[in-house]
């Protein structure tokens, strides 16, 4: 083995480690924020990285791909960071990087062959961090291949590719060269990968966005006065914010694939919306103007400093439009301008973040068509007054405070005298697949492979298989607290009831009659939770040990009368099955793949035993 090499960075802040004790089981926003200081290694060689150097290296290839923000796109922000198992000897508390890269943009060499070539022969036997699964694709198989041949041996991968097609080739394709592969969320699950997580997810938001919800991240920044006011009434603006929060917004302007203004802000301001001042991407500037009353001058106008759409109403000014078509800036006509309907267009162009620079008109508009996600608000210690001055947000309809948008995540840093606070409006989507991990997927169901699968998901009984459902309306026959066969009218009301089934003790038999003659499957399954939360003295103690048998007994019941159901579950084969419930992180699968998908992973396990290629009971299990 070659001598450790020197650290190729240096005074790199200490990662900090999450504290919180499952993180599977919270919700995306609030597992990934909370942080403690590393803790200090003190030996000087390792055998193998432990979790917090695999988070911390994470965190850290996630970082170096944010460094092309902006310039990868419609590509997302890959970053490779390899290290090996050593301290540096310079500053012990960190793991020996060898090797750094990051995709700088489409069409450059890829963050693994940059990294690799960095490590060279240090690579050997080394660990590659990635923030995202490589998206090699058409027969391009460099990130791979490039690992491949630099001798790693183990790779940890935050997070899996996106896009469907893409998701999981990487990691198969380096599998099947006998590299480990790690993916955060299925073979590392510990809890100081929060928010290692947090940033991978962070770094390719826009992609992730775009992904879920077909439309590019849109981020709404804008600079308001301590009294919330975005200019003086007389509509003058420059300056609220400070030279250096400028210069962030250059930042903010250079990551952005389109910069968004509202007529209204022409009209005043004149802005020129480049990213002057910091070097690399330009953004495209868009207009939105209905009227299309806009000055035959702007600076928008000029090209020369970077490309200008104005998004108009069909057959507004069209001897304008020529005017403007003259000086190279291109019209776009909308049926009905909206924030939506630009979006979708600019979705259609490929973009993957937006940043909207409007006033308050535009910004309520785009708000309440639910297009923005994330807000940037500069805060200058400076008051203006005015009952007429604009503010950031105009007329929302809301008129409870109970109504308000909450922030997720929200992050403040002071900015010379100004203070930036920001928050997302949606959750940044996390799509990787609630499957279960490498390791159980062979013993839910052997015949489907968790790399090459569909997922089935299912949730309200008015779903497609909406019949998977607990609450789904097919009665079975079971016996009940006495023995006796009674007509269960759903699998929901069997398993409430089965809590308390047993316990001698009037009050819980009273609990099982209630259950029994329960309307509806929601009112047993409210019954059996309050219940079960008021008095778990009168819960059998046996409940946690045995509910995931009482479960398996009741939906086996339930898909072996009924044929069309049994028909239904065996046309899933091959697919993964997922209950989608935002709330039960134990049964369901979370709202973000947060939970553990135990009903869906019951009905994989007994579509298997139907087809006769999974053991019907534990003993038989064990022996095959
Ligand atoms: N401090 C800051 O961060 C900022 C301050 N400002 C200030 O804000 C003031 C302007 O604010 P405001 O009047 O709200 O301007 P906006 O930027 O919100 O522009 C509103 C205009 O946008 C156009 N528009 C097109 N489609 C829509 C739609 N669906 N909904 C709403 N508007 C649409 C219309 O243009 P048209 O009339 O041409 O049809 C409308 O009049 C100025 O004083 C400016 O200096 C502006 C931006 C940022
Ligand atoms: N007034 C104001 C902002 N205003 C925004 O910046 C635009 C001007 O951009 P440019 O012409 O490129 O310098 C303007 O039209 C409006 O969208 N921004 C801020 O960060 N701070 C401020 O105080």
């Amino acid at each position: 083995m070659p001598p450790p090499p020197p650290p190729l960075l240096v005074g790199v802040a200490p990662a900090p480690a999450a504290t919180a004790p499952s993180f599977l089981h919270l919700p995306l926003h609030t597992r990934l924020r909370a942080a403690a200081p590393r803790a200090a290694a003190t030996a000087s060689v390792r055998a193998s990285h432990s979790h917090e150097d695999d988070a911390f290296l994470l965190r850290r290839a996630a970082d170096v791909a944010d460094r092309s923000a902006g310039l990868t796109s419609p590509h997302p922000n890959f970053g490779c960071v390899i290290a090996r198992p050593q301290r540096d000897a310079d500053s012990p508390a960190e793991p020996l990087v060898v090797g750094e890269g990051f995709l700088y943009a489409e069409g450059t060499p890829c963050a693994e062959l940059l990294a690799a070539r960095e490590a060279g022969e240090h690579a050997r036997g080394a660990t590659a961090y990635l923030n995202l699964e490589p998206g090699d694709c058409y027969g391009d198989s460099t990130a791979v291949g490039s690992l491949v041949q630099a001798g790693i041996t183990r790779v940890v991968v935050g997070l899996r590719h996106p896009l469907k097609h893409l998701r999981g080739k990487a990691i198969k394709a380096l599998r099947s060269e006998s590299i480990h592969v790690d993916v955060v969320g299925e073979d590392l699950q510990n809890k100081f990968f929060e928010e290692a997580l947090m940033s991978c997810l962070t770094v390719n938001a826009p992609l992730l966005y775009r992904t879920a919800f077909h439309v590019p991240f849109s981020v709404l920044k804008y600079a308001m006065t301590a009294d919330g006011k975005i200019a003086a009434s007389s509509g003058h603006a420059s300056w609220i914010s400070g030279k250096a929060s400028r210069g962030r917004v250059f930042e903010l302007r250079g990551r952005s694939d389109a910069v968004i203004v509202g007529g209204n802000t022409v009209r005043f301001d004149d802005p020129r919306l480049t990213a002057r001042h910091v070097k690399g991407h330009v953004p495209v500037r868009i207009v939105l103007s209905q009227s299309l009353n806009l000055p035959e001058e702007a600076n928008l106008w000029n090209v020369n400093d970077a490309y200008t759409i104005v998004a108009t109403q069909r057959g507004a000014r069209r001897d304008f439009q020529k005017k403007l078509a003259m000086k190279g800036v291109e019209v776009v006509e909308f049926d009905m301008l909206n924030p939506r309907d630009v979006m979708s267009y600019c979705y259609d162009r490929g973009y993957l973040s937006v940043l909207w620079e409007c006033g308050g008109t535009l910004a309520a508009s785009a708000i309440s068509a639910s297009v923005i996600h994330k807000v940037c608000a500069f805060v200058a210690p400076k008051i203006i007054g005015g009952s007429d001055a604009p503010t950031p947000v105009g007329e929302l309809g809301m008129s409870q405070m109970t109504q308000a948008i909450n922030f997720i995540d929200v992050s403040y840093e002071q900015i010379d005298r100004d203070m930036l606070m920001s928050g997302f409006i949606q959750p940044i989507p996390d799509l990787s697949p609630v499957i279960p991990s490498m390791d159980e997927i062979p013993s839910v169901d052997p015949e489907v492979s968790p790399y090459e699968t569909n997922i089935i998901s299912f949730y309200k009984t008015w779903d497609t298989f909406g019949a998977f459902s607990n609450f789904s309306p097919y009665p079975i026959h079971m016996p009940d607290e006495n023995g006796e066969y009674f007509t269960w009218p759903t699998v929901e009301h069997y398993y409430q009831a089965h809590k308390f089934v047993g316990v001698d003790n009037p009050q819980a038999r009273t609990i099982v009659q209630d259950i029994k003659l329960a309307k509806s499957p929601e009112e047993a399954a409210r019954i059996g939770r309050t219940r079960q939360k008021e008095f778990p003295e009168l819960v059998r103690t046996d409940w946690e040990a045995t509910k995931v048998d009482v479960m398996y007994r009741a939906i086996k019941c339930k898909f072996s009368t009924y044929p069309s159901l049994t028909n239904m579950l065996l046309s899933t084969a091959g697919s993964v099955l997922v209950e989608s419930s935002p709330h039960d992180l134990f049964w369901g699968g979370g709202r973000e793949g947060e939970g553990l998908n135990y009903l869906g992973r019951l009905l994989m396990q007994l579509r298997s035993e139907i087809r006769g290629t999974f053991p019907s009971n534990v003993e038989e299990r064990d022996a095959a």
